[in-house]
C-alpha cells in the first residue's frame, strides 16, 4: 500500500535534505511506495514546486506522486505520516511567550487538520522548535487521535551523543548501545552515559567523570548552537537524517538488545508528569513506542532529568496560560 507522507516547511533547508531520502525509500523501507504531500506558506509554494520538479527528475521508483498545498486540510488529508518541520523561528526582540504564541498559531491548526483529515494510523513527528511543546500543542488540538501518535525529535541529540562518545573512546558508533537523551530538545536535555554500554560495559565507567560532566553533556546539549556558529545556519542534513531514523524505527521497530531516544507523551514513568512530551529511552515494538522501564536513576542523573522536565513543565504552563492547549 502507498503511504502518504506529509512534510511541512517543505521548502526549508531541512525539507530539502529530507524529501529526497523519503522518496528514495529510506524512511519506510525499500518495499513501501510513498506519496509526498508538501505543506508550505503561500510565499514558499513556488519554491516547493521547484523541489518537486527535482524530485520528479530523480525518477525514484517508489515515489507515487507529489502534492503541494498551503492548506493544512488538504495537505494532511489521508496522511499516514506527518513530519512537522515548518515552525516560526525566534527573531530579534521576540520574547519566549511571543515565540510560543506564534508557534501555537501554526501547530494548533495543523493538529486540528490532522485530527479531522489524516488517516487512522497517522504518526506525527514534530521537528520544528520548540519541538516538545509544539508537539503538545498539536496533540491537544487532535483529541480524536491517540496521544501516543504525537512525538517530538530528540534523535539528533541521541546521534550527537553517540558520535561524541565514539570519538572519545575511539570505537565505532555501532559498538555503543543503550544511549539515552532525557527531557527537552533544548540546552537542558540530559544525555545519559550511566546506562549506555560500550562493548557491553557501562560507558560512564570508561570515561573521566570531569569529561562526562564538563565536556560531554554540554557539547551534546549545545551542539545545535555550535553548528549555527560554524555553518551560519542551523543543522539541516543531520536533522533530516534524525527524522528519518525516528520514523524508520517507529514503523519498523528498534533492534533487539538496544534502545533509542524519542520525546513521547509521558505515562508518568521516571517521575515525568503524565502527558508531557519528554524524551525517554524507548523501544519500538509492533509500531508503538514503549518507554524502557526499570532503570536505576542515581542522584546525578535525577537532578539533570528534573531540571529538563522542569523546563517542559514551564513551557506547558506558558502555553496553557495562552490558551493554546
Ligand atoms: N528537533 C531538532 O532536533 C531540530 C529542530 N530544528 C528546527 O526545525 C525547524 C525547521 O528548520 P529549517 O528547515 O532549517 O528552517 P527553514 O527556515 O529553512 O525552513 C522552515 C520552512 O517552514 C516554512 N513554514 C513556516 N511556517 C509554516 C507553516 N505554518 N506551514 C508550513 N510551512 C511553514 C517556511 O516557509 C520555511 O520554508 C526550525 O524550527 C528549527 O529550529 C532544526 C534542527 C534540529
Ligand atoms: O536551534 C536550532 O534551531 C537547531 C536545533 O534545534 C538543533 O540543531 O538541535
Amino acid at each position: 500500500m502507498t503511504v502518504k507522507v506529509t512534510v511541512t516547511g517543505a521548502a526549508g533547508q531541512i525539507g530539502y535534505a529530507l524529501l529526497f531520502r523519503i522518496a528514495s525509500g529510506q524512511l519506510l523501507g525499500a518495499d513501501t511506495p510513498v506519496k509526498l504531500s508538501l505543506l508550505e506558506i503561500p510565499q514558499a509554494v513556488k519554491s516547493a514546486e521547484g523541489t518537486a520538479m527535482e524530485l520528479d527528475d530523480c525518477a525514484f521508483p517508489l515515489l507515487r506522486g507529489i502534492e503541494i498545498s498551503d492548506d493544512p486540510a488538504k495537505a494532511f488529508d489521508g496522511a499516514n505520516v506527518a513530519l512537522l518541520v515548518g515552525a516560526r523561528p525566534r527573531t530579534k526582540g521576540m520574547e519566549r511567550g511571543d515565540l510560543l504564541e506564534a508557534n501555537g498559531g501554526i501547530f494548533g491548526p495543523q493538529g486540528k487538520a490532522i485530527n479531522d483529515h489524516a488517516a487512522d494510523d497517522i504518526r506525527v513527528l514534530v521537528v520544528g522548535n520548540p519541538a516538545n511543546t509544539n508537539a503538545l500543542i498539536a496533540q491537544s488540538a487532535a483529541p480524536d487521535v491517540p496521544a501516543e501518535r504525537f512525538t517530538a525529535m530528540t534523535r539528533l541529540d541521541h546521534n550527537r551523543a553517540l558520535s561524541q562518545l565514539a570519538a572519545k573512546l575511539n570505537v565505532p558508533v555501532a559498538e555503543i548501545k543503550k544511549m539515552t537523551i532525557w527531557g527537552n530538545h533544548s540546552a537542558t536535555q540530559y544525555p545519559d552515559l550511566f546506562h549506555a554500554e560500550v562493548g557491553g560495559k557501562i560507558a560512564a565507567e570508561q570515561v573521566e567523570q570531569e569529561w562526562l560532566r564538563d565536556t560531554f553533556i554540554p557539547t551534546v546539549a549545545k551542539r545545535g548552537a555550535a553548528i549555527i556558529e560554524a555553518r551560519g545556519a542551523s543543522s539541516a542534513a543531520s536533522a533530516a537524517n534524525a527524522a528519518i531514523d525516528h520514523v524508520h524505527d517507529w514503523v519498523n521497530g528498534t533492534p533487539e538488545g538496544d534502545w533509542t531516544s524519542a520525546a513521547i507523551p509521558s505515562d508518568g514513568s521516571y517521575g515525568v508528569p503524565e502527558g508531557l512530551i519528554s524524551s525517554f529511552p524507548v523501544v519500538s515494538r509492533n509500531g508503538r513506542w514503549e518507554i524502557v522501564q526499570g532503570l536505576e536513576i542515581d542522584a546525578f542523573s535525577r537532578e539533570r532529568i528534573d531540571a529538563s522536565v522542569g523546563e517542559l513543565v514551564e513551557e506547558r504552563d506558558a502555553v496553557r496560560a495562552l490558551g493554546l492547549i
